[in-house]
């Protein structure tokens, strides 16, 4: 019997790696999962050394392909944006990689926007404002802090594209990871060498250690002949452009069109909804990345989402499988307590400086129950507030929600209650992996005549699971809202600084 071809997509998270093997009718053929460490400090600094990401591939890949390894034709990798990875002239990783979620480098960011001209004259000259946990601080914050470790950097690499060169030796970037770098025009897609003059201070050494870009239709190479080898992979694999896991997570739900909207509850939360054309919105926390499919994906993220749920679960000695039956025993408001789940500083709204808090606590309401519903409601009020901006105050019929908080029915219950609309779920539970198999599968196309879309392929591959869809119960909605409503006040009251679009 002929083997059936097979694509890996591998998506390097912030709290683990994934793989998943499927065929080219998307059946899962394997699975892996290995967790990763991180480097927490009370500064704000959160760092991962990359080796643990290649580790974590090496186990996963073996889990999902151990046995069926020679039939995989391409990979696609998937991971967690903003990190900054730098090696040196021998292509070995100089120091860990600050994180996404890093606000050590706060200070760095509010200097280079300032540097910039401020955020006005920021956004009109290069299409996006630096926020805190874009990869553009981190290189100002090396600079300043290690200065003997910036003069050692030779090649400026994002997290997945540290493991596309594990796997296959060739350091390339692509647009979709590169727009979360801010040196990097999502208008124009070229790199801004302007912005690194200015931290390198004109010196060329930043400009010359950038990528050479990749467009999605080209691959970065074949895996190298060691990697195959201990992979039991097969030397004439190809490794597509791969990209952020946002944009691999749009392609695995397909968001390649415009109209579909897509949530994701992981460590941070997100929300993006494709684009054929640019989005400069009004509002800033919109960043306007490009998609890994060709076009753009303007999206908001919020640092604190699953992490603070964890968190308040672990105080309690309560688990994930608690939630449901929480979230059922109570009501919508909690009683009275608002949580602003800022434990790491926030993004959207714009406060890397930011500390959580925990208002309107009084004898009767305050129950573990209400503290676990009421961080699960702040997590998802915040990222509430970056839908409607996405949405420009169009009310949402349908949204797919992914990421490890979607496995909760009741708090997709809560989505649907609280925005009205219709709440999905794909049937491959890992939209990212599923994305990066299917961006490998598009790219071994082009590359073997057998050209596809992304369009067909998402219209082949991705299913909605129905039995997981839960629809808004209008008697909920108006709670909701007032509950949202407080929610906002509050924040607003904390941080009066904060011209956020409320509702
Ligand atoms: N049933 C569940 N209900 C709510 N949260 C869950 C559930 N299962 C897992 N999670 C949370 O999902 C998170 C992991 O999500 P994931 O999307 O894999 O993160 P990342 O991609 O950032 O590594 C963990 O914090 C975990 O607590
Ligand atoms: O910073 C962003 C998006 O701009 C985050 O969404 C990271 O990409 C991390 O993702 P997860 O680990 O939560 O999946």
């Amino acid at each position: 019997m002929m083997k059936p071809d097979l694509y890996l997509g591998i998506d390097c998270g912030t709290q683990g790696t994934k793989a998943l093997l499927i065929g080219d009718d998307g059946t899962a053929h394997g699975r892996g999962y290995a967790k990763h460490d991180l480097i927490e400090r009370a500064n704000g600094a959160r760092e991962q050394q990359p080796q643990w990401w290649v580790d974590a591939l090496r186990t996963t890949v073996l889990q999902a392909a151990g046995n069926d390894g020679a039939q995989v034709k391409a990979i696609g990798v998937s991971g967690q944006q903003h990190g900054l990875v730098v090696l040196d002239e021998n292509k070995e990783v100089i120091r860990p990689a600050k994180l996404w979620n890093d606000t050590e480098t706060a200070p760095q960011n509010a200097e280079l926007v300032k540097l910039l001209g401020g955020k006005s004259e920021a956004i009109r000259r290069f299409g996006i404002l630096p926020l805190t946990g874009y990869t553009v601080s981190k290189l100002l914050w090396l600079r300043e802090m290690e200065p003997e470790n910036f003069a050692r950097v030779r090649h400026i690499l994002l997290p997945h594209e540290y493991l596309n060169f594990w796997l296959t030796g060739e350091i390339f970037a692509e647009y979709g990871d590169a727009s979360g770098t801010a040196f990097f025009d999502v208008r124009t897609r070229g790199w801004i060498g302007e912005i690194l003059d200015l931290i390198d201070g004109g010196t060329g050494q930043l400009k010359a250690a950038l990528p050479p870009l990749l467009t999605v239709d080209q691959i970065v190479g074949k895996v190298k002949a060691d990697v195959a080898a201990e992979l039991g992979l097969s030397t004439d694999c190809a490794v597509s452009s791969g990209g952020g896991d946002n944009m691999m997570g749009a392609i695995g739900t397909g968001n390649v069109r415009e109209g579909v909207v897509t949530l994701s509850l992981g460590t941070s939360s997100t929300v993006y909804s494709f684009r054929e054309a640019p989005l400069q919105h009004p509002d800033s926390s919109v960043a306007p990345f490009c998609s890994s499919s060709g076009g753009w994906l303007p999206l908001v993220c919020t640092m604190n989402a699953t992490n603070v749920v964890t968190q308040t679960l672990h105080l309690l000695g309560w688990t994930v499988d608690q939630i449901d039956p929480t979230l059922e025993d109570t009501v919508p408001g909690a009683e009275g307590i608002t949580f602003l789940p800022f434990l790491n500083g926030e993004r959207t709204p714009d406060l890397p400086g930011a500390r959580g808090s925990i208002v309107g606590l009084n004898a009767t309401n305050f129950t573990p129950a209400n503290l676990v519903r009421s961080a699960i409601e702040g997590v998802t009020f915040g990222i509430l507030n970056g839908l409607d901006l996405i949405l420009e105050g169009k009310a949402a019929t349908k949204i797919l929600v992914i990421g490890g908080g979607a496995r909760s029915s009741g708090w997709r219950q809560m989505l649907a209650d609280a925005t009205g609309a219709t709440i999905q779920v794909p049937l491959e539970e890992e939209a990212g992996c599923l994305g990066a198999a299917i961006q490998a599968m598009y790219a071994f196309g082009q590359q073997s005549g057998r050209a596809t879309t992304f369009a067909e392929l998402t219209e082949r591959l991705v299913q909605v699971d129905e039995t997981k869809s839960a629809s808004g119960r209008p008697e909920f909605l108006a709670l909701y809202q007032a509950a949202r409503q407080t929610y906002n006040a509050v924040l607003h009251d904390q941080y009066p600084e904060l011209r956020l679009a409320t509702t």
